[in-house]
């Protein structure tokens, strides 16, 4: 495949740097109640109109590039002011659409029964806070204990945008599935099936035989080439970061100056232009340039699945639990196969393919506790 002109490739999904219309613009209607045993999660939502991803204009990225993940200062100014209790009512009749996992738990403790959960967990805003250097995004000894628990109990894999080496830092548990890059770098169990397509088994550092899957490996020469460029392109912009995910990379524009955003959305496209095989997508105060292939999250979620044995099977319950835009593929890969749900985590009322709804990181660790107490309590 020609990647400069990216022409020739099975792979290729779009050539435009896409992103989701603002939440304004997608409807949706009644209360949805949980659903019946079979899991029919075709709501009463309304599914978004055709052409929602459409081709992205200067002005419609920088009104996301303000919206996304309010800062920590706008959350504590709106305690402060009188119209905390219409966000709370916001909230409250977002929930009504989403319910909290943790208020719904017996429905879904209900629903699981005796099927076999497998659980999807993302990690920036799901597994830890966010915070303003991407480095300091620790997750918190409580975190890991709740999570190696519920993986001792259930098949559990982190599924990130960081790269895969990173997030194993931070998490620091080998008894996990691992998915960097947007799921483009999986390290997974050994697959059950006789298609190994691409896979590679290897040792993990622990002595353990695990398949290593790495879609995108041809284009690694053309993300270190676009690094060095998106890095010294952005260098004069005060706060603007730059971060190494291996096939993907994050240019953070957290600490720029509002003002500054055009630039940094200028700049970035500037040299994307040349790289028509690869994309830019927009996640919290994050710009995420990646090659354009027909894989993300979602596709990791499938992939992993199928490794797990767990893909065919009826009585089988998978539950990825995210914060994030790119974790709408995941959401929306189970909900069209109509047998598990996603769990967005948002503070603030967002459109989404998510079944249910949880509010921060500490609410993600109160749910983990919950599904394994019950598991142990029900075996
Ligand atoms: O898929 P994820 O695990 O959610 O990764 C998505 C991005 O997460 C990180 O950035 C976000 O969290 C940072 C630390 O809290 C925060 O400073 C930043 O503003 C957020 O966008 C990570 O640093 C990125 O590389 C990932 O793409």
């Amino acid at each position: 495949m020609d990647l400069k002109t990216g022409l020739n490739s099975p792979v290729i999904a779009d050539h435009l740097p896409t992103l989701a219309l603002p939440a304004a613009v997608m409807t949706f209607t009644t209360p949805t109640s949980f659903p019946s045993p079979g899991l029919c999660l075709n709501t009463t939502k309304k599914i978004p109109l055709p052409g929602k991803i459409e081709e992205v204009r200067a002005a419609g990225w920088l009104d996301l590039m303000k919206a996304s993940s309010p800062t920590r200062k706008r959350q504590i100014k709106d305690v402060i002011c009188d119209a905390q209790s219409d966000l709370d009512l916001q909230y409250c009749n977002w929930t009504v659409n989403y319910p909290s996992a943790l208020i719904s738990f017996e429905a879904i403790s209900d629903l699981a029964g005796s099927k076999r959960l497998a659980l999807f967990l993302d990690y920036d805003g799901t597994l830890s806070p966010i915070v303003d250097n991407p480095e300091n995004a620790l997750m918190s000894d409580e975190m890991r204990a709740a999570v190696r628990h519920a993986a001792s109990l259930f098949p559990t894999a982190i599924i990130s945008g960081r790269s895969r080496d990173k997030v194993f830092d931070f998490v620091k548990l080998n008894e996990l599935y691992y998915a960097g890059s947007h799921g483009m770098d999986i390290m997974g169990p050994v697959r059950k099936t006789t298609d190994s397509n691409g896979v590679e088994c290897i040792r993990s550092t622990d002595g353990k035989e695990v398949n290593l899957f790495q879609p995108a490996s041809e284009f690694l020469p053309m993300i270190t080439e676009v690094y060095e460029k998106l890095g010294e392109s952005v260098k004069d912009i005060d706060g603007a970061r730059m971060e190494d995910n291996k096939f993907c990379v994050s240019v953070h524009y957290r600490n720029v100056a509002e003002d500054d955003y055009k630039k940094v959305f200028h700049r970035v496209t500037a040299v994307l232009e040349g790289y028509p095989c690869l994309r830019l997508t927009h996640g919290r105060k994050v710009f995420e340039v990646r090659p354009v292939i027909d894989w993300n999250k979602g596709k990791a979620v499938e992939f992993l699945l199928e490794s797990l044995g767990l893909s065919e099977s009826e009585d089988v319950l998978p539950i990825y639990v995210g914060d994030d835009r790119t974790d709408e593929d995941a959401f929306k890969v189970l909900k069209a196969s109509n047998r598990g749900f996603g769990i967005l985590v948002s503070s603030i009322p967002k459109e989404s393919d998510a079944f249910y709804s949880l509010r921060d990181p500490a609410e993600v660790m109160e749910f983990l506790r919950m599904l394994a107490a019950w598991k142990e309590q029900s075996t």
